[in-house]
C-alpha cells in the first residue's frame, strides 16, 4: 500500500445494486477498506456515484431511459439516500461535496474546493464528491465520475487513484460481448490501441464504461498518480490491495506525484504577478518550507485572481526565489500585507485563508 493519499470512485452499480436502491452489498467491504487504510494512516476521499440509481424508484418515469429533468430530481433525492448509506458504515463523519466542471475551471471556487478538502482531511472526515447533478448542465458537466474523480485526485494532490466497478479491470475486449476477453494486469502506456479496446457501458443508470475510465487513467497518471481498476463488487480484491498485489489493472504513473506537480508549478503554470518578500519571510520560505504569511509581504505587482501563480521575489535582491498558487487576489493581498493573519477578517470582512501561499502550492527555485 504505497501511497499516502487516495481517491477511491465508486461506480453505481455498486452502491445501488440490483435496480434495488442503495444497499450495503458491496459498500460494506469498500468502507472496511476506507477503515483499514485510515487505521494505517492513510487518507481518503471518495468519489461517489449512484444518486441516479439511489432515486430511481422514487421518481415516476415511464420510459427505461429518462429525460434530464427526470434524471436530475432522481440525483436530487437519490443523494440523500446515498449519503445516508455511505454514512452508516463509517464512525467517522463523512461530508458531502457537489461539484461541477465549471467549479473546477473557476480558479477561486478551485482552491475553495482545495482548501475545503485539505481542511476536511486534517479532521479526520472522510469527503465524498459527487458531481452537482441537478444544476449542471452539458456545458459544465465533467459528465462522468471517472473524469470526475481523477480531476478530485489532481485537485486534492492525491498519489493513488481506485476507480471501483462491477468488472475485474480493463480487458482487451468488452468481456460482456466476448467471454474470450483477457485482464490486462498492467499498463504502461495509454496508446490509441488501449482506448480501441474499450466500449461503453450496457447498464442505463452507469455512465461512460472502460472509455471515461482510461481517459480518467490518462489524466492521472500524467500528473505521477498510480490508478487502478478494480472490481470492488469482490470483497477479497481489498484484502489483495492491503497485501500489495494487484487483483485489477494497474496504470503506472509517469513520475512521482510530488514531482509532477512541482514540474507543473515551476513550468506550466504562467505567473500572473509579483510578491516581494522581506527578509525574514525569505529565510521562512528557502530554510524552513514554511507557508507564505501576510506579514512577510512588502510588495506587490501585478493582477491575478486568487487562485493565480505569482512569483515569489526577495524584496532585497530582486531575485524570484520561488513560484506559487496565491489564496488572495492582487487587490485583497494589498490590503493584508505587512499584517498578521489574523486581522485579515477584519480587514477583507472574511478569511478564506490566513497563509497567503501554503507551502503545498509553492516550488522553490
Ligand atoms: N474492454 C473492456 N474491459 C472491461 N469492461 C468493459 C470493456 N469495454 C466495455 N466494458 C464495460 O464497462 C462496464 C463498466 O463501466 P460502467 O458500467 O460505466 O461502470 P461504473 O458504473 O462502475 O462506472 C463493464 O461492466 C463492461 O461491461
Ligand atoms: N453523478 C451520477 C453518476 C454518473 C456516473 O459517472 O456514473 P457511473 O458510471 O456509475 O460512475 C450519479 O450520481 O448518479
Amino acid at each position: 500500500m504505497n501511497f499516502n493519499r487516495a481517491v477511491i470512485k465508486v461506480g453505481s452499480a455498486l452502491v445501488a445494486p440490483d435496480n434495488n436502491g442503495c444497499s450495503g452489498k458491496y459498500i460494506l467491504a469498500i468502507a472496511r477498506f476506507i477503515t483499514e487504510c485510515q487505521q494505517a494512516g492513510k487518507e481518503i476521499i471518495i468519489v461517489s456515484s449512484g444518486s441516479v440509481a439511489a432515486g430511481r424508484q422514487l421518481i415516476k418515469h415511464g420510459s427505461p431511459i429518462p429525460s434530464i429533468p427526470t434524471k436530475q430530481a432522481m440525483a436530487s433525492v437519490g443523494q440523500m439516500k446515498m449519503m445516508a448509506n455511505w454514512q452508516r458504515f463509517f464512525d467517522v463523519p463523512c461530508s458531502q461535496l457537489l461539484i461541477t466542471h465549471g467549479d473546477l475551471k473557476d480558479r477561486q471556487r478551485y482552491i475553495n474546493i482545495k482548501n475545503t478538502l485539505r481542511i476536511l482531511l486534517e479532521n479526520g472526515v472522510i469527503p465524498i464528491v459527487n458531481e452537482n447533478d441537478t444544476v449542471a448542465t452539458d456545458e459544465l458537466k465533467v459528465g462522468d465520475n471517472d473524469n470526475l474523480a481523477a480531476l478530485v485526485a489532481l485537485v486534492s494532490e492525491a498519489d493513488c487513484l481506485f476507480i471501483l466497478s462491477d468488472i475485474d479491470g480493463l480487458y482487451d475486449q468488452d468481456p460482456r460481448e466476448n467471454p474470450k476477453a483477457n485482464l490486462l494486469p498492467e499498463i504502461h502506456e495509454i496508446t490509441a490501441e488501449i482506448y480501441a479496446m474499450a466500449g461503453t457501458t450496457n447498464n442505463v443508470i452507469a455512465t461512460g464504461g472502460m472509455r471515461t475510465k482510461i481517459q480518467a487513467a490518462d489524466k492521472a497518471v500524467e500528473n505521477g498518480i498510480e490508478t487502478y481498476i478494480l472490481n470492488g463488487s469482490r470483497s477479497e480484491v481489498f484484502q489483495q490491495i492491503l497485501k500489495g498485489e494487484n487483483p485489477g489493472t494497474h496504470f503506472s504513473a509517469k513520475q512521482a506525484a510530488t514531482k509532477a506537480r512541482k514540474h507543473w508549478l515551476k513550468h506550466t503554470l504562467k505567473s500572473s504577478g509579483k510578491v516581494y518578500l522581506d527578509k525574514g519571510a525569505v529565510h521562512a520560505v528557502i530554510h524552513q518550507g514554511a507557508s507564505l504569511l501576510p506579514s512577510g509581504v512588502s510588495q506587490v505587482d501585478g493582477d491575478f485572481v486568487a487562485g493565480e501563480s505569482v512569483d515569489i521575489i526577495d524584496a532585497h535582491s530582486k531575485k524570484a526565489i520561488a513560484k506559487g498558487i496565491c489564496q488572495y487576489s492582487q487587490r485583497d493581498l494589498l490590503r493584508i500585507m505587512g499584517c498578521n493573519s489574523d486581522d485579515i477578517i477584519t480587514l477583507l470582512g472574511c478569511c478564506p485563508s490566513k497563509v497567503i501561499i501554503h507551502r503545498d502550492d509553492m516550488v522553490v527555485l
